[in-house]
Parts: C-alpha cells; structure tokens; sequence
C-alpha cells in the first residue's frame, strides 16, 4: 500500500504501555497530542468506546482470516445496502460484508447517535427506503512504528461521511489544513481555529468521523514511530508516552456512484 510508512526506529526499555515522560528522555521530538477532538469542523470522537467483547471477537476473526502468518497488511472488503424489504436490518448496514462488520456498523450506528448531527447518521445509517449504495470496509494492520502518509481519501472515489475505528492498539492522527483551505482561512482571526496541524491521540476502541472540512480540507496521517506523547487525562499537566502495540482499523467509506469497480491504488 502505496501510503503505508514505516517510522524510524526507536528502542523502549520499558515494558509497560503508559510510560512517564520522565522515564523516557527521547520526547523533546514528538508532539503532544491531545485526547479530545479539535475544532475542524466535520470530525466527531465521542468520548465513548466500542466494547471490549466485540473488539475481541473482530480481532480473533480478523486474525484467523486474513493475517495471521501471511504478509498481508490491508484488505478491502464490500457491500451493498438494499432497499428489499424482504431483507432483514442487516442488509442495510451492507450486504455482503461479513457478519462481525455488520454486527460492529450496528454498535457503530446506536454508538454514535447522540454524538454526531441527524443528517450525518442518516447518511452513514440508511433508513430502509434509501437508495441503494456500495459500502466499503478497508481493514489496515500497523505493526509499531507503521504509520499512513498524510492524505484526503480519494475525492473521486470515495463520498462524505468516513467512519475510522481503531482496535487492539492506539495511535496518534495527526490532521494538517490543505493549502488552499489555509488560504481561504487567513481571514479567520480565531487563534484556535486558525491552527493548522493537530496531534489527536486515538485509543483503543475509540472511533472517528470525518466529514465536510475534516473530509475534504484537512489531510489526515498517522506519523509512523513507536511511541506517542500524549497529554494527561482530565486536564493533567504530565504527559504521557505510549507505546505502540499493533493496531487495527477498520474504515468505511461509501463508493461514489460509479466508483464501485474494484482495482487501482487507494488513497
Ligand atoms: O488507519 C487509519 O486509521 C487510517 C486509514 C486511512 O486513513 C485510510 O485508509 O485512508
Ligand atoms: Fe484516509
């Protein structure tokens, strides 16, 4: 996969995931990330996380089927919703994608409603009389120290409205204004809006949104290395690092029409 990068070594001697930023002397390069969403206007992390039942069956699944001890770290899977109403609930998260991802979109879709705004979960969720659409679920496996390049998903592939979810291990994305959405931006005499990069720490069973802005005008990347630092919990001051374990995500993205022919690069 034509983005995937991996990150400059760096040693740990330490065995446990949350380290302090005292223990470690190798931080004065990394950003601090921050634990909450940031202001772009679009992207959605609720507070609230995937249970750790499904995210172990998804792993178990995921492993045995399409990892484990093959050199294999991407896979793309589809499926199409239907309108049938012969067809039960599940043909509508996307018929054809294999049942832990439907059962997960469920969770996805109870998960995220109080968070996100009426019209992006009806577009994410279909109601049953929505037209019919291609989904598609691209499950990407980071060793530590694996990253994703900096990029925007592909504007004539891909539609609005991406849901990410990270398994297993955490990561920090990093999100970056695109030149010209900067440009329009120089108006804008907010300081906080007007930052241009953010470090968002993204744990284990956490999810994210991007939509409108966070989709189209910020590139998102996760930096490639071994460890994060990340801010304290609940406004504390000492930073953490975290060590990298392997992670998955799962993102799915609608296939614009037409553009549900398989082949080519991703991006
Ligand atoms: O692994 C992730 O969370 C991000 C994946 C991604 O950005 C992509 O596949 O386009
Ligand atoms: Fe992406």
């Amino acid at each position: 996969m034509a983005l995937r990068t991996a990150g400059q070594a760096q040693s740990s001697d330490s065995d446990s995931d949350v380290d302090s930023l005292f223990d470690e002397p190798c931080t004065s390069s990394l950003p601090v990330a921050i634990r909450l969403a940031p202001p772009i206007p679009g992207l959605f992390v609720p507070p609230v996380l995937l249970s750790q039942e499904l995210e172990d069956q998804i792993m178990e699944e995921c492993m045995r089927l399409y990892f484990d001890g093959r050199d294999v770290n991407q896979i793309m899977l589809f499926g199409r919703t239907t309108t049938d109403l012969r067809e039960d609930i599940d043909a509508r998260m996307g018929k054809g994608l294999p049942s832990f991802l439907i059962q997960l979109l469920h969770q996805l879709s109870t998960m995220l409603q109080p968070w996100i705004p009426c019209d992006l979960h009806d577009h994410l969720f279909p109601s049953r009389d929505a037209p019919p659409r291609a989904r598609q679920a691209i499950l990407n496996l980071y060793r530590p120290g694996e990253g994703i390049s900096p990029h925007v998903d592909l504007l004539n592939r891909f539609d609005d409205g991406i849901i990410g979810v990270s398994l297993s291990g955490s990561c920090v994305m990093s999100f970056e204004r695109v030149a010209e959405a900067t440009r329009d931006m120089k108006q804008c005499n907010d300081l906080e809006d007007n930052q241009k990069r953010w470090d968002l720490y993204l744990p284990e069973r956490s999810v994210l949104v991007l939509s409108k802005d966070a989709r189209y005008s910020w590139t998102h990347a996760i930096p490639g290395r071994t460890h994060d630092l990340v801010e304290g919990e609940d406004g504390n001051q000492e930073h953490h690092l975290i060590k990298r374990g392997t992670r998955l995500s799962i993102t799915f993205r609608w296939l614009l029409q037409g553009a549900d022919i398989v082949g080519g690069t991703e991006g």
